[in-house]
C-alpha cells in the first residue's frame, strides 16, 4: 500500500491545473527548507550560536542569527519555485525573485525566535497568494491559495491547507518525507484553554482585561468553569496545541509604545493562521472582524489577533461590543459569586 505522502497530496490537488501546480512546487520548496532548519535546530548549540542577537528590525524587535540563516535558506528554496515576490519578516522589504512567477510569498522565516537556545518547539510560517504586480503582499487573506507552517518540535510537522480542510504532515526522518498525519484537523468549538500572554495585563483595554479575568475567576465567576493557561511564546506551538485540542490565542493591542496593534503581522502570521484554523472549522478575528477580510495596508502590519475555537472567539468580540451584547456580564449579573451569595 502506498503511504499518504505531502507529495502525493499536492499531486492529487494540482493535477490538471498550472496555478495549483505552482502553488505545489512552492510548498515543496519551503518543505525542504524547514528540514534543513530543524536540522539546524535539532543540533541547537553544536550548530553555532543560533541565538546569538545579529540587528535589529526597523521597530526595535531584535534579530537572531537562526532568523537570518532561516530566511536565507527560504529565500534559496524559493528562488527554484515559480515565485515572482517574496516577503519576509526578516527584510524590510518584499524582493523580486522569478518575473515570470506566479505566486507572491510571504513568510515569517523563523516563528518564536525568543525560544532558539529554549529547546522548545519553533517553526517557520507561509502564505501563499497569486501574483499580480508589486502589491500582491498586500491582498486580503481570503485571496490566499495556500497557507501553512512547519513546526520543528518533538516531531518536525507541517500544517498545510490549500482550501480543502487542513492537513497534517509529520516528518519520516529516514525517508525525508512528510507523511500525512491527520486529514481533517478540527478545531473543537468549545474550550476552557486560553493562551495569553498575562504579564500584559495592566496594558490591555477594559474588554480583554474583562475577559481574563472571567477566566480566572473560574467556577465562582459568570463563566461557571475553572480555565487553563497556556502560554508558548511560539505562536505556531500554540496554533498546533489548538488544531491538535482546541483553545484560543489573544495577542490583543495594548498601551505599550508600538503594541497598539498588538505585536503580530498580518501579511505573515495572521493571515496564514486564520486560513488554517478556519479550514479546521474555528474562526480567527482581530477581536472583532474576521482577518481574512482585512486589507493590509503594509508588508509589515501589525494587527490583534484572536484565534481557536469558534465559540470562545465569538464571545471575545461580544466583550468588544459592549455588555448590551452580554447579559451575564451586566453590573447586576456580572459575578456568579454575588448571585449565589
Ligand atoms: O514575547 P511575547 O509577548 O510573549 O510574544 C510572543 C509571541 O511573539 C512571537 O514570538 C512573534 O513571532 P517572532 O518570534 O517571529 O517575532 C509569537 O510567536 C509569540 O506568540
Ligand atoms: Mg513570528
Ligand atoms: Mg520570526
Amino acid at each position: 500500500m502506498t503511504r499518504p505522502t505531502l507529495q502525493g497530496h499536492l499531486d492529487r490537488w494540482s493535477l490538471a491545473d498550472d496555478l495549483r501546480r505552482d502553488v505545489a512546487s512552492a510548498v515543496l520548496a519551503l518543505a525542504g527548507a524547514g528540514i534543513r532548519i530543524s536540522e539546524l535546530l535539532a543540533a541547537g548549540p553544536l550548530a553555532g550560536t543560533l541565538a546569538a542577537v545579529r540587528g535589529h528590525h526597523a521597530d526595535g524587535d531584535s534579530q537572531k542569527e537562526l532568523d537570518v540563516i532561516a530566511d536565507d535558506l527560504v529565500r534559496e528554496a524559493l528562488a527554484a519555485a515559480p515565485v515572482a515576490l517574496l516577503g519576509s519578516e526578516e527584510a524590510e522589504e518584499a524582493i523580486a525573485l522569478d518575473p515570470a512567477g506566479t505566486l507572491a510569498v510571504a513568510v515569517d522565516p523563523l516563528d518564536g525566535s525568543s525560544n532558539i537556545d529554549t529547546n522548545m518547539s519553533v517553526g517557520t510560517i507561509f502564505s501563499i497568494l497569486p501574483y499580480g504586480g508589486p502589491d500582491s503582499l498586500l491582498q486580503p487573506g481570503s485571496a490566499q491559495l495556500a497557507a501553512g507552517f512547519l513546526l520543528y518540535g518533538p516531531q518536525v510537522a507541517l500544517v498545510l491547507t490549500v482550501g480543502v480542510g487542513t492537513q497534517i504532515f509529520i516528518l519520516e526522518r529516514a525517508s525525508g518525507e512528510f507523511l500525512l498525519a491527520q486529514e481533517r484537523a478540527f478545531v473543537v468549538p468549545e474550550t476552557v484553554e486560553y493562551a495569553v500572554n498575562g504579564s500584559n495585563l495592566r496594558h490591555w483595554d477594559g474588554a480583554i482585561r474583562s475577559y481574563v479575568e472571567d477566566c480566572q475567576a473560574g467556577t465562582d465567576g459568570p463563566r461557571g468553569k475553572d480555565f487553563n493557561t497556556r502560554w508558548v511564546a511560539s505562536m505556531v506551538a500554540d496554533v498546533y496545541r489548538i488544531l491538535v485540542r482546541g483553545g484560543v490565542y489573544l495577542y490583543p493591542g495594548d498601551a505599550r509604545r508600538g503594541y497598539a496593534q498588538g505585536r503580530l503581522r498580518l501579511v505573515y502570521e495572521a493571515n496564514p493562521v486564520a486560513f488554517l484554523i478556519e479550514q479546521a472549522q474555528g474562526a480567527a478575528t482581530d477581536g472583532i472582524q474576521p482577518i481574512l477580510d482585512l486589507v493590509p495596508s503594509h508588508l509589515h502590519q501589525r494587527v490583534p489577533l484572536v484565534f481557536g475555537s469558534r465559540a470562545e472567539v465569538e464571545r471575545i468580540a461580544r466583550y468588544h461590543v459592549g455588555s448590551a451584547a452580554m447579559p451575564e456580564r451586566s453590573p447586576l449579573f456580572g459575578r456568579r459569586g454575588l448571585l449565589r451569595a
